[in-house]
Protein backbone atom coordinates (compact mmCIF):
# COMPACT_ATOMS: atom_id res chain seq x y z
CA UNK A 1 0.00 0.00 0.00
CA UNK A 2 1.15 2.98 -0.85
CA UNK A 3 1.29 6.24 2.32
CA UNK A 4 1.99 9.65 2.17
CA UNK A 5 5.33 11.00 3.08
CA UNK A 6 6.20 11.62 6.68
CA UNK A 7 8.10 15.17 7.13
CA UNK A 8 8.51 14.96 10.59
CA UNK A 9 11.95 16.17 11.94
CA UNK A 10 13.44 13.48 14.03
CA UNK A 11 10.89 13.26 17.15
CA UNK A 12 11.77 11.48 20.23
CA UNK A 13 11.90 8.05 20.30
CA UNK A 14 12.50 5.21 22.74
CA UNK A 15 15.25 2.44 22.49
CA UNK A 16 13.43 0.01 21.34
CA UNK A 17 10.81 1.91 18.57
CA UNK A 18 14.29 3.93 17.33
CA UNK A 19 14.55 2.95 14.02
CA UNK A 20 18.47 1.87 12.92
CA UNK A 21 18.71 4.94 10.52
CA UNK A 22 16.61 7.85 10.78
CA UNK A 23 17.02 11.25 8.14
CA UNK A 24 14.94 13.91 8.50
CA UNK A 25 14.19 16.75 5.85
CA UNK A 26 17.32 15.83 3.94
CA UNK A 27 18.89 18.71 1.46
CA UNK A 28 21.70 18.41 -0.97
CA UNK A 29 22.52 21.16 -3.32
CA UNK A 30 25.43 21.27 -5.97
CA UNK A 31 26.10 24.77 -6.35
CA UNK A 32 23.34 26.18 -5.04
CA UNK A 33 20.92 23.98 -7.45
CA UNK A 34 18.91 21.26 -5.00
CA UNK A 35 19.54 17.91 -5.84
CA UNK A 36 17.71 16.17 -2.91
CA UNK A 37 14.91 18.72 -1.89
CA UNK A 38 13.89 17.72 1.98
CA UNK A 39 13.46 13.98 2.36
CA UNK A 40 12.40 12.15 5.52
CA UNK A 41 12.65 8.36 5.68
CA UNK A 42 13.85 5.44 8.28
CA UNK A 43 15.25 1.77 8.33
CA UNK A 44 14.04 -0.25 10.63
CA UNK A 45 16.32 -2.92 12.86
CA UNK A 46 16.92 -5.77 10.69
CA UNK A 47 14.77 -4.05 7.89
CA UNK A 48 15.67 -3.94 4.57
CA UNK A 49 14.78 -1.48 2.72
CA UNK A 50 14.99 -0.52 -0.94
CA UNK A 51 15.61 3.36 -3.17
CA UNK A 52 14.68 3.14 -6.47
CA UNK A 53 13.98 5.95 -8.81
CA UNK A 54 15.12 7.51 -12.43
CA UNK A 55 18.42 8.75 -13.52
CA UNK A 56 19.01 11.59 -11.80
CA UNK A 57 16.29 10.95 -8.85
CA UNK A 58 18.80 11.90 -6.47
CA UNK A 59 19.36 8.40 -5.06
CA UNK A 60 23.52 8.44 -5.04
CA UNK A 61 23.58 12.20 -3.84
CA UNK A 62 21.20 10.62 -0.44
CA UNK A 63 24.02 7.67 -0.19
CA UNK A 64 26.81 10.29 -0.68
CA UNK A 65 25.47 12.82 1.83
CA UNK A 66 24.67 10.10 4.40
CA UNK A 67 28.10 8.67 3.99
CA UNK A 68 29.40 12.43 4.75
CA UNK A 69 30.66 12.67 1.47
CA UNK A 70 28.61 15.38 0.18
CA UNK A 71 28.04 18.03 2.24
CA UNK A 72 23.91 18.51 3.21
CA UNK A 73 22.50 22.03 3.10
CA UNK A 74 19.39 21.03 5.43
CA UNK A 75 18.47 17.89 7.57
CA UNK A 76 19.19 15.55 10.49
CA UNK A 77 20.68 11.81 10.40
CA UNK A 78 20.17 9.83 13.36
CA UNK A 79 21.99 6.25 13.45
CA UNK A 80 21.25 4.10 16.49
CA UNK A 81 19.86 7.44 18.31
CA UNK A 82 23.35 9.17 18.08
CA UNK A 83 22.94 12.11 15.55
CA UNK A 84 25.67 11.91 13.08
CA UNK A 85 24.77 14.95 11.12
CA UNK A 86 27.82 16.54 9.39
CA UNK A 87 30.38 13.91 10.21
CA UNK A 88 33.03 13.02 8.53
CA UNK A 89 33.44 10.33 6.51
CA UNK A 90 35.73 8.10 8.50
CA UNK A 91 33.45 8.75 11.84
CA UNK A 92 30.12 8.20 9.88
CA UNK A 93 32.28 5.04 9.07
CA UNK A 94 33.24 4.37 12.60
CA UNK A 95 29.82 5.23 13.83
CA UNK A 96 28.01 2.00 11.95
CA UNK A 97 27.04 3.47 8.40
CA UNK A 98 28.99 1.11 5.23
CA UNK A 99 28.66 1.88 1.88
CA UNK A 100 28.87 -0.52 -1.12
CA UNK A 101 29.52 2.19 -3.55
CA UNK A 102 28.85 2.03 -7.27
CA UNK A 103 31.27 -0.03 -9.38
CA UNK A 104 32.16 -2.57 -6.56
CA UNK A 105 36.01 -0.33 -6.20
CA UNK A 106 37.67 -3.71 -6.22
CA UNK A 107 41.38 -3.13 -6.87
CA UNK A 108 41.91 -6.11 -9.46
CA UNK A 109 45.83 -6.30 -8.62
CA UNK A 110 45.25 -7.33 -5.41
CA UNK A 111 44.41 -10.32 -3.58
CA UNK A 112 40.63 -11.44 -2.54
CA UNK A 113 41.97 -11.75 0.70
CA UNK A 114 43.98 -8.49 0.58
CA UNK A 115 40.97 -6.46 -0.71
CA UNK A 116 38.70 -7.92 1.92
CA UNK A 117 41.43 -6.95 4.57
CA UNK A 118 40.82 -3.24 3.26
CA UNK A 119 37.61 -3.63 5.12
CA UNK A 120 39.24 -3.63 8.61
CA UNK A 121 41.04 -0.36 7.92
CA UNK A 122 39.65 2.53 10.49
CA UNK A 123 38.69 -0.17 12.77
CA UNK A 124 39.67 0.50 16.49
CA UNK A 125 38.39 -2.58 17.98
CA UNK A 126 41.13 -5.63 16.78
CA UNK A 127 39.01 -7.77 19.11
CA UNK A 128 36.81 -10.24 17.22
CA UNK A 129 38.53 -9.42 13.83
CA UNK A 130 39.73 -13.59 12.61
CA UNK A 131 35.84 -14.31 13.67
CA UNK A 132 34.82 -11.20 11.55
CA UNK A 133 36.69 -12.58 8.72
CA UNK A 134 35.78 -15.88 9.21
CA UNK A 135 31.69 -15.03 9.22
CA UNK A 136 32.07 -13.25 5.79
CA UNK A 137 34.36 -16.35 4.33
CA UNK A 138 31.09 -18.42 5.46
CA UNK A 139 28.97 -16.38 4.12
CA UNK A 140 30.51 -15.97 0.87
CA UNK A 141 32.88 -18.95 0.28
CA UNK A 142 33.83 -18.70 -3.34
CA UNK A 143 36.29 -15.83 -1.36
CA UNK A 144 37.33 -18.51 0.99
CA UNK A 145 38.09 -20.00 -2.49
CA UNK A 146 39.83 -17.48 -4.48
CA UNK A 147 41.42 -16.18 -1.58
CA UNK A 148 45.07 -16.13 -3.24
CA UNK A 149 43.62 -15.00 -6.30
CA UNK A 150 43.89 -11.48 -8.00
CA UNK A 151 39.94 -9.77 -7.34
CA UNK A 152 40.08 -9.07 -11.31
CA UNK A 153 39.78 -12.46 -12.24
CA UNK A 154 36.07 -12.40 -10.00
CA UNK A 155 33.57 -12.37 -12.55
CA UNK A 156 31.28 -9.30 -11.71
CA UNK A 157 28.93 -10.43 -9.13
CA UNK A 158 31.82 -12.15 -7.29
CA UNK A 159 32.96 -9.16 -7.09
CA UNK A 160 30.25 -7.53 -5.89
CA UNK A 161 30.48 -10.76 -2.87
CA UNK A 162 33.86 -9.26 -2.40
CA UNK A 163 32.63 -5.38 -2.10
CA UNK A 164 29.97 -6.46 0.20
CA UNK A 165 31.99 -8.69 2.83
CA UNK A 166 34.85 -6.24 3.05
CA UNK A 167 31.56 -3.20 3.98
CA UNK A 168 30.64 -6.30 6.44
CA UNK A 169 34.08 -6.12 8.29
CA UNK A 170 33.10 -2.50 9.56
CA UNK A 171 30.68 -4.36 11.69
CA UNK A 172 28.20 -2.21 9.97
CA UNK A 173 24.17 -1.41 11.65
CA UNK A 174 23.23 -0.04 8.34
CA UNK A 175 24.83 -1.65 5.21
CA UNK A 176 24.45 0.44 2.28
CA UNK A 177 24.51 -0.56 -1.54
CA UNK A 178 24.40 1.64 -4.51
CA UNK A 179 23.44 -0.04 -7.96
CA UNK A 180 24.68 -3.36 -6.99
CA UNK A 181 23.63 -4.81 -9.97
CA UNK A 182 24.40 -2.29 -12.30
CA UNK A 183 26.09 -3.73 -15.34
CA UNK A 184 25.90 -7.44 -14.38
CA UNK A 185 24.26 -10.56 -16.03
CA UNK A 186 20.97 -11.89 -14.97
CA UNK A 187 23.03 -14.98 -13.44
CA UNK A 188 24.85 -12.47 -11.06
CA UNK A 189 22.40 -10.54 -10.81
CA UNK A 190 20.73 -13.61 -8.70
CA UNK A 191 24.01 -13.96 -7.17
CA UNK A 192 24.28 -10.36 -5.78
CA UNK A 193 20.51 -10.54 -4.08
CA UNK A 194 21.39 -14.10 -2.76
CA UNK A 195 24.14 -12.68 -0.93
CA UNK A 196 22.02 -9.55 0.35
CA UNK A 197 19.72 -12.57 1.69
CA UNK A 198 22.54 -13.72 3.58
CA UNK A 199 23.51 -10.75 5.16
CA UNK A 200 19.63 -9.93 5.93
CA UNK A 201 19.50 -12.86 7.58
CA UNK A 202 21.92 -12.19 9.91
CA UNK A 203 20.29 -9.02 10.92
CA UNK A 204 22.08 -6.54 9.65
CA UNK A 205 19.64 -3.39 8.60
CA UNK A 206 20.01 -2.82 4.90
CA UNK A 207 19.50 0.71 2.63
CA UNK A 208 19.79 -0.53 -1.04
CA UNK A 209 19.89 1.59 -4.32
CA UNK A 210 18.61 0.28 -7.47
CA UNK A 211 17.03 0.89 -10.48
CA UNK A 212 15.45 -2.43 -10.81
CA UNK A 213 11.98 -1.06 -9.65
CA UNK A 214 10.01 -4.47 -9.65
CA UNK A 215 12.88 -6.48 -8.29
CA UNK A 216 13.68 -4.11 -5.91
CA UNK A 217 10.16 -4.07 -4.38
CA UNK A 218 10.02 -7.82 -4.24
CA UNK A 219 12.92 -7.92 -2.61
CA UNK A 220 12.79 -5.13 0.01
CA UNK A 221 10.62 -4.80 3.61
CA UNK A 222 9.69 -1.55 1.90
CA UNK A 223 10.73 0.81 -1.06
CA UNK A 224 10.89 4.08 -1.31
CA UNK A 225 10.49 6.13 -4.86
CA UNK A 226 12.56 8.68 -5.17
CA UNK A 227 11.69 11.42 -7.56
CA UNK A 228 12.89 14.67 -8.98
CA UNK A 229 14.88 14.79 -4.86
CA UNK A 230 11.71 13.79 -3.63
CA UNK A 231 10.56 10.60 -2.05
CA UNK A 232 6.63 10.05 -3.87
CA UNK A 233 6.16 6.94 -3.09
CA UNK A 234 6.72 4.28 -0.11
CA UNK A 235 6.12 1.17 -1.44
CA UNK A 236 5.15 -2.41 0.33
CA UNK A 237 6.59 -6.45 -1.63
CA UNK A 238 2.71 -6.71 -2.96
CA UNK A 239 2.98 -3.56 -4.93
CA UNK A 240 5.40 -5.75 -7.72
CA UNK A 241 2.34 -7.65 -8.20
CA UNK A 242 0.47 -4.06 -8.72
CA UNK A 243 0.90 -2.91 -12.40
CA UNK A 244 -0.57 0.34 -11.81
CA UNK A 245 2.10 1.08 -8.92
CA UNK A 246 4.80 -0.09 -11.01
CA UNK A 247 4.05 2.40 -13.87
CA UNK A 248 3.83 4.83 -10.77
CA UNK A 249 7.46 3.25 -9.76
CA UNK A 250 9.15 3.35 -12.86
CA UNK A 251 7.69 7.19 -13.92
CA UNK A 252 8.20 8.13 -10.10
CA UNK A 253 5.11 9.82 -9.65
N1 LIG B 1 29.01 16.27 -8.23
C1 LIG B 1 27.94 16.84 -8.78
N2 LIG B 1 27.96 18.10 -9.21
C2 LIG B 1 26.87 18.69 -9.75
N3 LIG B 1 25.68 18.07 -9.92
C3 LIG B 1 25.59 16.79 -9.52
C4 LIG B 1 26.71 16.10 -8.93
N4 LIG B 1 26.33 14.83 -8.64
C5 LIG B 1 25.04 14.72 -9.02
N5 LIG B 1 24.60 15.90 -9.54
C6 LIG B 1 23.24 16.18 -10.04
O1 LIG B 1 22.34 15.89 -8.98
C7 LIG B 1 21.16 15.25 -9.47
C8 LIG B 1 20.99 13.91 -8.76
O2 LIG B 1 22.04 13.05 -9.19
P1 LIG B 1 22.30 11.63 -8.52
O3 LIG B 1 23.52 11.06 -9.13
O4 LIG B 1 22.22 11.74 -7.06
O5 LIG B 1 21.01 10.84 -9.04
P2 LIG B 1 20.76 9.28 -9.14
O6 LIG B 1 19.33 9.08 -8.80
O7 LIG B 1 21.75 8.55 -8.33
O8 LIG B 1 20.97 9.00 -10.67
P3 LIG B 1 21.71 7.76 -11.42
O9 LIG B 1 20.78 6.62 -11.25
O10 LIG B 1 21.80 8.25 -12.81
O11 LIG B 1 23.03 7.56 -10.74
C9 LIG B 1 21.33 15.14 -10.98
O12 LIG B 1 20.69 16.23 -11.57
C10 LIG B 1 22.83 15.23 -11.16
O13 LIG B 1 23.16 15.79 -12.43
Amino acid sequence: MPTTQPESALAPTTQQEQPMLEVAGLEVRYSGVPAVKGISFAVGRGETVGLIGPNGAGKSSTLQALMGAVRTSAGAVRLAGRDITGLAPENVIRSGLALVPEGRHIFGDLSVRNNLRLGLVGRRDRAGIDEDLEQVLDLFPILREFGGRSAGLLSGGQQQQLAIGRALLARPDVLMLDEPSLGLSPTAVDTVFEALEAVRAQGTSILVVEQRAEFTIAFADRTYVLHDGRITLELTPDAAQDEDLLTKAYFGS
